[in-house]
Protein backbone atom coordinates (compact mmCIF):
# COMPACT_ATOMS: atom_id res chain seq x y z
CA UNK A 1 0.00 0.00 0.00
CA UNK A 2 1.20 3.29 -0.56
CA UNK A 3 1.98 5.48 2.10
CA UNK A 4 -0.32 8.16 2.80
CA UNK A 5 0.63 12.19 3.36
CA UNK A 6 0.16 12.99 6.56
CA UNK A 7 -2.11 16.93 6.50
CA UNK A 8 -0.78 19.87 8.96
CA UNK A 9 -2.84 23.03 9.48
CA UNK A 10 -0.97 26.16 10.81
CA UNK A 11 -3.08 28.94 12.56
CA UNK A 12 -5.79 28.99 10.22
CA UNK A 13 -8.63 31.63 9.74
CA UNK A 14 -11.64 32.53 8.56
CA UNK A 15 -14.07 35.34 8.60
CA UNK A 16 -16.88 36.22 7.00
CA UNK A 17 -17.78 40.01 7.57
CA UNK A 18 -17.10 40.64 11.03
CA UNK A 19 -17.85 37.11 12.11
CA UNK A 20 -14.48 35.20 12.87
CA UNK A 21 -16.04 31.87 12.48
CA UNK A 22 -12.20 30.00 12.82
CA UNK A 23 -9.44 31.59 14.98
CA UNK A 24 -6.28 30.32 14.15
CA UNK A 25 -6.59 26.33 14.12
CA UNK A 26 -3.07 24.88 14.76
CA UNK A 27 -4.58 20.87 13.49
CA UNK A 28 -1.69 17.88 12.61
CA UNK A 29 -3.24 14.45 11.09
CA UNK A 30 -0.74 11.80 11.38
CA UNK A 31 -1.22 9.74 8.27
CA UNK A 32 -2.90 7.38 7.80
CA UNK A 33 -5.19 9.04 10.58
CA UNK A 34 -8.57 8.89 11.76
CA UNK A 35 -9.63 12.64 12.95
CA UNK A 36 -12.91 13.24 14.44
CA UNK A 37 -13.59 16.92 14.66
CA UNK A 38 -16.64 17.10 17.70
CA UNK A 39 -18.39 20.29 18.47
CA UNK A 40 -21.67 21.82 18.73
CA UNK A 41 -23.71 23.41 16.28
CA UNK A 42 -22.02 26.72 14.67
CA UNK A 43 -18.55 26.10 16.08
CA UNK A 44 -16.85 26.11 12.80
CA UNK A 45 -16.25 22.95 11.84
CA UNK A 46 -17.53 22.21 7.84
CA UNK A 47 -16.15 26.24 7.50
CA UNK A 48 -12.59 24.01 8.76
CA UNK A 49 -13.45 20.74 6.65
CA UNK A 50 -14.42 23.26 3.54
CA UNK A 51 -11.25 25.23 3.77
CA UNK A 52 -9.18 21.64 3.60
CA UNK A 53 -11.31 20.18 1.09
CA UNK A 54 -10.72 24.03 -1.21
CA UNK A 55 -14.00 25.02 -1.18
CA UNK A 56 -13.69 27.50 1.56
CA UNK A 57 -10.46 30.08 1.00
CA UNK A 58 -8.91 30.99 4.28
CA UNK A 59 -8.07 34.07 5.55
CA UNK A 60 -5.09 33.45 6.97
CA UNK A 61 -3.10 30.95 7.60
CA UNK A 62 -1.81 27.89 5.90
CA UNK A 63 -2.22 24.07 5.05
CA UNK A 64 0.21 21.58 4.28
CA UNK A 65 0.17 18.07 2.97
CA UNK A 66 3.36 16.68 3.79
CA UNK A 67 5.53 19.13 3.19
CA UNK A 68 3.61 20.81 -0.38
CA UNK A 69 1.37 24.02 0.69
CA UNK A 70 -1.55 23.66 -0.63
CA UNK A 71 -4.44 26.45 0.72
CA UNK A 72 -4.12 28.19 -2.56
CA UNK A 73 -4.49 25.01 -4.70
CA UNK A 74 -8.11 24.32 -6.46
CA UNK A 75 -10.10 21.63 -5.09
CA UNK A 76 -9.76 19.32 -8.07
CA UNK A 77 -5.99 19.42 -7.71
CA UNK A 78 -5.75 18.30 -3.92
CA UNK A 79 -6.66 15.08 -4.95
CA UNK A 80 -9.00 14.36 -1.47
CA UNK A 81 -12.27 12.43 -1.51
CA UNK A 82 -15.49 14.21 -0.12
CA UNK A 83 -18.51 12.58 1.23
CA UNK A 84 -21.20 15.25 2.63
CA UNK A 85 -24.52 14.83 4.25
CA UNK A 86 -26.33 15.33 1.33
CA UNK A 87 -25.51 12.44 -1.36
CA UNK A 88 -24.80 15.23 -4.29
CA UNK A 89 -25.08 12.49 -6.95
CA UNK A 90 -25.64 12.59 -10.03
CA UNK A 91 -29.26 12.00 -10.53
CA UNK A 92 -29.70 11.07 -14.43
CA UNK A 93 -26.45 8.70 -14.31
CA UNK A 94 -26.17 5.41 -12.73
CA UNK A 95 -23.99 4.08 -9.74
CA UNK A 96 -21.03 3.17 -12.07
CA UNK A 97 -20.93 5.92 -14.50
CA UNK A 98 -21.62 8.31 -11.02
CA UNK A 99 -18.49 6.50 -9.25
CA UNK A 100 -16.45 6.56 -12.57
CA UNK A 101 -17.22 10.31 -12.86
CA UNK A 102 -13.68 11.76 -11.21
CA UNK A 103 -11.39 9.12 -13.02
CA UNK A 104 -13.21 10.39 -15.91
CA UNK A 105 -11.99 13.93 -15.50
CA UNK A 106 -8.64 12.77 -14.81
CA UNK A 107 -8.46 11.27 -18.08
CA UNK A 108 -7.81 7.51 -16.59
CA UNK A 109 -7.80 5.23 -19.34
CA UNK A 110 -11.49 3.26 -20.18
CA UNK A 111 -9.70 -0.24 -18.64
CA UNK A 112 -8.75 1.21 -15.76
CA UNK A 113 -12.06 2.89 -15.17
CA UNK A 114 -13.87 -0.19 -15.47
CA UNK A 115 -11.51 -1.95 -12.84
CA UNK A 116 -11.56 0.63 -10.37
CA UNK A 117 -15.08 1.51 -10.11
CA UNK A 118 -15.94 -2.38 -9.74
CA UNK A 119 -13.37 -2.38 -7.42
CA UNK A 120 -14.44 0.78 -5.14
CA UNK A 121 -18.25 -0.92 -5.35
CA UNK A 122 -17.17 -4.07 -4.34
CA UNK A 123 -15.51 -2.25 -0.84
CA UNK A 124 -18.84 -0.28 -0.61
CA UNK A 125 -20.59 -3.67 -1.30
CA UNK A 126 -22.82 -2.02 -4.06
CA UNK A 127 -21.12 -5.06 -6.84
CA UNK A 128 -24.94 -5.68 -7.68
CA UNK A 129 -26.12 -2.04 -8.20
CA UNK A 130 -23.86 -0.99 -11.01
CA UNK A 131 -26.73 0.06 -13.13
CA UNK A 132 -29.32 1.48 -10.91
CA UNK A 133 -29.50 4.78 -11.11
CA UNK A 134 -29.53 6.67 -7.86
CA UNK A 135 -33.07 7.24 -7.38
CA UNK A 136 -33.39 3.19 -7.40
CA UNK A 137 -31.36 3.07 -4.23
CA UNK A 138 -31.85 3.70 -0.90
CA UNK A 139 -30.20 6.88 1.47
CA UNK A 140 -27.90 4.17 2.57
CA UNK A 141 -27.09 2.69 -0.94
CA UNK A 142 -26.64 6.47 -2.04
CA UNK A 143 -24.25 7.45 0.61
CA UNK A 144 -22.44 4.25 -0.18
CA UNK A 145 -22.56 4.82 -3.85
CA UNK A 146 -20.87 8.73 -2.73
CA UNK A 147 -18.01 6.75 -0.50
CA UNK A 148 -17.23 4.38 -3.56
CA UNK A 149 -16.71 7.71 -5.73
CA UNK A 150 -14.84 9.37 -3.25
CA UNK A 151 -12.26 6.26 -2.58
CA UNK A 152 -12.37 5.67 -6.12
CA UNK A 153 -9.85 8.16 -7.06
CA UNK A 154 -7.50 6.99 -4.50
CA UNK A 155 -7.46 10.07 -2.13
CA UNK A 156 -4.40 11.28 -0.34
CA UNK A 157 -7.04 12.69 1.94
CA UNK A 158 -11.04 11.81 2.61
CA UNK A 159 -13.09 14.34 3.90
CA UNK A 160 -16.53 13.45 5.58
CA UNK A 161 -19.01 16.30 7.07
CA UNK A 162 -22.02 14.62 9.11
CA UNK A 163 -21.99 11.94 5.95
CA UNK A 164 -24.48 9.68 8.22
CA UNK A 165 -27.18 12.41 9.73
CA UNK A 166 -29.70 11.70 7.03
CA UNK A 167 -29.75 8.20 7.58
CA UNK A 168 -31.93 6.26 10.21
CA UNK A 169 -30.63 5.05 13.00
CA UNK A 170 -30.13 1.48 12.57
CA UNK A 171 -28.82 2.09 9.06
CA UNK A 172 -26.32 4.97 10.59
CA UNK A 173 -24.91 2.24 13.01
CA UNK A 174 -24.32 -0.32 9.99
CA UNK A 175 -22.77 2.55 7.51
CA UNK A 176 -20.42 3.59 10.44
CA UNK A 177 -18.99 0.01 10.85
CA UNK A 178 -18.67 -0.28 7.41
CA UNK A 179 -17.05 3.05 6.91
CA UNK A 180 -14.57 3.15 9.59
CA UNK A 181 -13.66 -0.70 8.87
CA UNK A 182 -13.06 0.55 5.21
CA UNK A 183 -10.71 3.26 6.11
CA UNK A 184 -8.60 1.28 8.17
CA UNK A 185 -8.30 -1.30 5.10
CA UNK A 186 -7.58 1.65 3.18
CA UNK A 187 -5.05 3.66 5.87
CA UNK A 188 -6.44 7.21 4.09
CA UNK A 189 -5.66 10.06 6.24
CA UNK A 190 -9.02 11.06 7.17
CA UNK A 191 -11.42 14.14 8.59
CA UNK A 192 -15.16 13.58 9.66
CA UNK A 193 -16.97 16.41 11.13
CA UNK A 194 -19.79 15.30 13.58
CA UNK A 195 -21.31 17.04 16.40
CA UNK A 196 -23.07 13.31 18.04
CA UNK A 197 -20.33 12.00 20.52
CA UNK A 198 -21.31 8.33 19.80
CA UNK A 199 -19.85 8.43 16.76
CA UNK A 200 -17.49 10.52 17.44
CA UNK A 201 -15.87 7.85 20.03
CA UNK A 202 -16.88 5.08 17.60
CA UNK A 203 -14.55 6.43 14.78
CA UNK A 204 -12.12 8.27 15.85
CA UNK A 205 -8.39 7.60 16.42
CA UNK A 206 -8.69 10.90 18.09
CA UNK A 207 -11.74 13.63 18.36
CA UNK A 208 -10.51 17.01 18.51
CA UNK A 209 -13.30 18.78 20.11
CA UNK A 210 -14.24 22.61 18.49
CA UNK A 211 -15.92 25.69 20.35
CA UNK A 212 -16.52 28.77 18.76
CA UNK A 213 -14.11 28.64 16.44
CA UNK A 214 -11.12 26.83 18.76
CA UNK A 215 -9.79 24.42 19.70
CA UNK A 216 -10.46 23.19 23.04
CA UNK A 217 -8.39 19.66 23.26
CA UNK A 218 -7.74 16.44 21.13
CA UNK A 219 -7.15 12.95 22.03
CA UNK A 220 -7.82 9.44 22.10
CA UNK A 221 -11.71 8.96 22.42
CA UNK A 222 -10.75 6.95 25.95
CA UNK A 223 -9.03 9.79 27.02
CA UNK A 224 -10.74 11.84 26.80
CA UNK A 225 -13.98 10.22 27.76
CA UNK A 226 -12.07 8.97 31.05
CA UNK A 227 -9.38 12.12 31.53
CA UNK A 228 -10.96 15.39 29.94
CA UNK A 229 -9.26 18.57 30.95
CA UNK A 230 -11.80 20.69 30.36
CA UNK A 231 -15.62 20.74 31.60
CA UNK A 232 -16.72 21.29 28.22
CA UNK A 233 -15.13 18.44 26.88
CA UNK A 234 -16.16 16.31 30.15
CA UNK A 235 -20.07 17.30 29.54
CA UNK A 236 -19.97 17.54 25.65
CA UNK A 237 -18.62 13.70 25.66
CA UNK A 238 -20.51 12.22 28.49
CA UNK A 239 -23.42 14.49 30.11
CA UNK A 240 -20.41 14.00 33.49
CA UNK A 241 -22.05 15.75 35.93
CA UNK A 242 -19.58 18.49 37.15
CA UNK A 243 -19.72 18.95 40.86
CA UNK A 244 -17.84 22.23 43.12
CA UNK A 245 -16.02 20.54 45.43
CA UNK A 246 -14.06 21.83 48.64
CA UNK A 247 -10.34 20.85 47.59
CA UNK A 248 -8.16 19.91 50.30
CA UNK A 249 -4.27 18.95 49.28
CA UNK A 250 -4.77 15.37 47.37
CA UNK A 251 -8.76 14.84 48.33
CA UNK A 252 -12.41 16.78 47.70
CA UNK A 253 -14.85 17.00 50.02
CA UNK A 254 -18.38 16.70 47.99
CA UNK A 255 -21.19 18.86 49.11
CA UNK A 256 -23.04 16.23 50.53
CA UNK A 257 -20.11 15.55 52.92
CA UNK A 258 -18.21 12.86 51.57
CA UNK A 259 -14.49 13.04 50.96
CA UNK A 260 -12.61 11.63 47.86
CA UNK A 261 -9.32 11.34 46.75
CA UNK A 262 -8.11 12.95 43.45
CA UNK A 263 -6.87 11.55 40.36
CA UNK A 264 -4.90 14.87 39.35
CA UNK A 265 -4.49 17.08 42.59
CA UNK A 266 -2.12 19.77 40.94
CA UNK A 267 -4.22 20.99 38.45
CA UNK A 268 -5.05 24.35 38.61
CA UNK A 269 -8.23 26.91 37.26
CA UNK A 270 -10.71 24.34 38.05
CA UNK A 271 -14.25 24.22 37.82
CA UNK A 272 -15.76 21.18 39.77
CA UNK A 273 -14.90 17.50 39.87
CA UNK A 274 -15.69 15.15 37.31
CA UNK A 275 -18.54 12.12 38.25
CA UNK A 276 -19.62 10.54 34.97
CA UNK A 277 -23.45 9.19 35.29
CA UNK A 278 -22.45 5.61 34.86
CA UNK A 279 -20.16 6.29 37.38
CA UNK A 280 -22.34 7.51 40.31
CA UNK A 281 -24.41 4.97 41.87
CA UNK A 282 -27.16 5.43 44.37
CA UNK A 283 -28.91 3.88 46.72
CA UNK A 284 -32.71 4.01 48.27
CA UNK A 285 -32.57 4.97 51.83
CA UNK A 286 -35.25 6.23 54.44
CA UNK A 287 -32.60 8.85 56.52
CA UNK A 288 -29.76 10.66 55.85
CA UNK A 289 -30.25 10.85 52.19
CA UNK A 290 -27.95 13.02 49.87
CA UNK A 291 -30.66 13.74 47.29
CA UNK A 292 -34.32 12.93 45.81
CA UNK A 293 -35.03 10.88 42.55
CA UNK A 294 -36.54 13.39 39.95
CA UNK A 295 -36.58 11.35 37.05
CA UNK A 296 -36.24 8.10 36.16
CA UNK A 297 -36.12 6.52 32.59
CA UNK A 298 -36.16 2.73 31.67
CA UNK A 299 -33.84 2.23 28.63
CA UNK A 300 -33.20 -1.40 28.43
CA UNK A 301 -29.31 -2.19 29.17
CA UNK A 302 -29.79 0.67 31.65
CA UNK A 303 -31.95 2.89 33.43
CA UNK A 304 -31.22 6.68 33.46
CA UNK A 305 -31.80 8.44 36.52
CA UNK A 306 -31.77 12.52 37.13
CA UNK A 307 -31.32 13.16 40.93
CA UNK A 308 -31.95 16.64 42.90
CA UNK A 309 -29.00 17.26 44.96
CA UNK A 310 -26.51 20.09 45.92
CA UNK A 311 -28.62 22.51 44.68
CA UNK A 312 -28.51 20.49 40.93
CA UNK A 313 -29.69 18.19 39.18
CA UNK A 314 -27.33 15.30 38.64
CA UNK A 315 -27.44 12.13 36.08
CA UNK A 316 -27.01 8.50 37.35
CA UNK A 317 -26.95 5.72 34.91
CA UNK A 318 -27.54 2.25 36.46
CA UNK A 319 -27.07 -0.57 34.41
CA UNK A 320 -29.22 -4.11 33.23
CA UNK A 321 -32.72 -4.02 34.04
CA UNK A 322 -33.22 -6.60 36.40
CA UNK A 323 -33.55 -4.47 39.73
CA UNK A 324 -36.85 -2.54 40.35
CA UNK A 325 -36.72 0.93 39.54
CA UNK A 326 -36.71 3.70 41.69
CA UNK A 327 -39.49 4.98 41.95
CA UNK A 328 -40.03 9.33 41.70
CA UNK A 329 -39.59 11.16 45.03
CA UNK A 330 -37.21 8.08 46.56
CA UNK A 331 -34.50 9.57 49.00
CA UNK A 332 -31.53 8.14 47.98
CA UNK A 333 -27.86 7.82 49.05
CA UNK A 334 -24.82 8.96 46.32
CA UNK A 335 -22.01 6.76 45.77
CA UNK A 336 -18.99 7.97 43.73
CA UNK A 337 -16.34 6.09 42.67
CA UNK A 338 -13.35 6.68 45.22
CA UNK A 339 -10.96 8.84 43.15
CA UNK A 340 -11.78 11.92 41.17
CA UNK A 341 -11.11 13.65 38.51
CA UNK A 342 -10.69 17.82 38.45
CA UNK A 343 -12.15 19.62 35.36
CA UNK A 344 -10.23 23.02 34.07
CA UNK A 345 -12.86 25.65 33.22
CA UNK A 346 -10.79 27.48 30.58
CA UNK A 347 -9.84 26.82 27.14
CA UNK A 348 -5.93 27.16 26.25
CA UNK A 349 -6.56 30.28 23.98
CA UNK A 350 -8.43 31.74 26.88
CA UNK A 351 -5.51 31.24 29.41
CA UNK A 352 -2.99 32.79 26.90
CA UNK A 353 -4.96 35.96 26.39
CA UNK A 354 -5.66 36.56 30.02
N1 LIG B 1 -20.84 31.23 3.78
C1 LIG B 1 -20.98 31.76 5.00
N2 LIG B 1 -21.21 33.08 5.15
C2 LIG B 1 -21.34 33.63 6.38
N3 LIG B 1 -21.27 32.94 7.53
C3 LIG B 1 -21.06 31.62 7.45
C4 LIG B 1 -20.89 30.96 6.18
N4 LIG B 1 -20.69 29.63 6.43
C5 LIG B 1 -20.70 29.49 7.76
N5 LIG B 1 -20.92 30.67 8.39
C6 LIG B 1 -20.99 30.87 9.84
O1 LIG B 1 -19.87 30.28 10.42
C7 LIG B 1 -20.18 29.69 11.68
C8 LIG B 1 -19.69 28.26 11.70
O2 LIG B 1 -20.45 27.51 10.77
P1 LIG B 1 -20.13 25.97 10.45
O3 LIG B 1 -21.12 25.49 9.46
O4 LIG B 1 -18.69 25.83 10.12
O5 LIG B 1 -20.39 25.30 11.86
P2 LIG B 1 -20.55 23.78 12.22
O6 LIG B 1 -19.80 23.60 13.48
O7 LIG B 1 -20.18 22.92 11.09
O8 LIG B 1 -22.08 23.67 12.52
P3 LIG B 1 -23.19 22.67 11.91
O9 LIG B 1 -22.95 21.36 12.58
O10 LIG B 1 -24.47 23.33 12.32
O11 LIG B 1 -22.96 22.67 10.43
C9 LIG B 1 -21.67 29.87 11.86
O12 LIG B 1 -21.88 30.95 12.72
C10 LIG B 1 -22.17 30.16 10.48
O13 LIG B 1 -23.30 30.96 10.52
Amino acid sequence: MKMKPSLSIRQLTKQFDSNLVLKGIDLEVAAGRFVVLLGPSGCGKSTLLRTIAGISDPSSGGIWLKDRRIDAMPPEQRNFGLVFQTYALFPHMSVEKNVAFGLEMRRVNKRDIAHRVAAALELVGLADYAKRLPKQLSGGQQQRVALARAIVIEPDVLLFDEPLSNLDAKLRDTLRDDLRALQQKLGVTSIYVTHDQSEAMALGDEIVVMKNGEIVERGTPIDLYRRPAYRFTAEFLGMTNVIEAKLRDRACQLPWGDVRELENPSERDVEGVAIRPEDLAIEAVETDHHGVVEQAMFMGAATHYWIRAAGKTLRAITSGGRTAILPVGQKVRLVPPPMLHLLRAHHPLQEVAA
